[in-house]
């Protein structure tokens, strides 16, 4: 039987995914959720890739499956309705999560709509390893940001330094991944992401880099612990649409779209 799945949101992630998923046994987009102000201009993208897709502005109440892909907003106004109405959701606005009471708001939902909410891995890997390993107890994360100057436009990096003529890596923000993620909410998803896999948004350590000798999305993560040490490096492509946004992100939720009718889950 198919899946009938919703997208929150139909910016640079949410195109990616609606294009990637075309064929997709199993599964089909069949909605796509965006604000009443941006539904024309979704209506006519999404069509082009899809001919029947619909353009709404609210989860519709038979879908089976959402995927949101929108921003911090969208997880209030759409994503803990749709839990408490029993529908599984998946997550991509991590960073959302660093707003007091909001994880808590979400568990409640999905546990009164007898469902469940999942956080998906998004520009980075090894979260796996990280939620394993807090099992046995971690005694250090911390997490490196580095992005061209483009990826910092339109944050409050722009007030730190001048981004059109920066000559050498700049740190903008050294600080916990709760600030990280209260300042820069689009680009520290992945901050948010390992701390709640790891040691919590209050005790990882983030750097975050403006730097004009990168043209990627460089992420380091590194882990101590009882089980040993942990030590990774992504570098992302940005996705072209969206220089804040890892090509990867967008794979991770194909990946978990993938899970949902394999045999075999990997
Ligand atoms: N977990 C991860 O590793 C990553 C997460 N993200 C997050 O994913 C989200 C989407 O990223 P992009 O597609 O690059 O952003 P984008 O800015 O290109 O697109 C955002 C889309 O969401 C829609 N939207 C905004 N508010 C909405 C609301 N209240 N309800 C429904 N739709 C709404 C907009 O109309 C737009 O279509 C962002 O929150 C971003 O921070 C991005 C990269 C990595
Ligand atoms: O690389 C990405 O896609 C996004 C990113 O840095 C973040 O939100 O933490």
């Amino acid at each position: 039987m198919t899946q009938n799945v919703t997208l929150i949101g139909f910016g640079a992630i949410g195109r990616t995914l609606l294009q990637r998923s075309a064929g997709q046994p199993g599964l089909r987009i069949t909605h796509v959720v965006v604000p009443e102000a941006h539904a024309a201009a979704a209506q006519a993208n999404a069509a082009a890739l899809q001919a029947d897709i619909a353009i709404v502005s609210a989860v519709p109440h038979d879908t089976d499956l959402v995927v949101e892909c929108a921003g911090h907003e969208a997880l209030t106004e759409h994503v803990v309705p749709a839990l408490l109405r029993g529908t599984e959701c998946a997550v991509l606005s991590i960073g959302a999560l660093s707003e007091p009471g909001l994880p808590e708001q979400l568990a409640d939902a999905a546990a009164q709509g007898g469902t469940q909410v999942h956080l998906l891995s998004g520009a980075i890997g090894g979260v796996d390893a990280i939620a394993a390993a807090r099992i046995a107890g971690l005694d250090a994360v911390t997490y490196t940001g580095r992005k061209p100057p483009s990826g910092w436009r339109g944050t409050p990096a722009e007030a730190l330094a001048d981004l059109g003529s920066l000559t050498e890596p700049t740190v903008i923000l050294e600080d916990t991944a709760r600030e990280a993620a209260r300042l820069y909410p689009k680009n520290a998803n992945v901050a948010a992401t390992i701390s709640l896999a790891g040691l919590g948004l209050d005790a990882t350590r983030v750097r975050l880099i403006a730097d004009p000798t990168v043209t990627e999305n460089i992420h380091e993560i590194e882990v101590r612990g009882a089980f040993g040490e942990m030590r990774i490096t992504m570098r992302g492509k940005p996705l072209p649409d969206n220089p804040k946004t890892s090509a990867l992100t967008v794979l991770s939720a194909l990946r978990f779209l993938h899970n949902r009718t394999a045999t075999v889950t990997i």
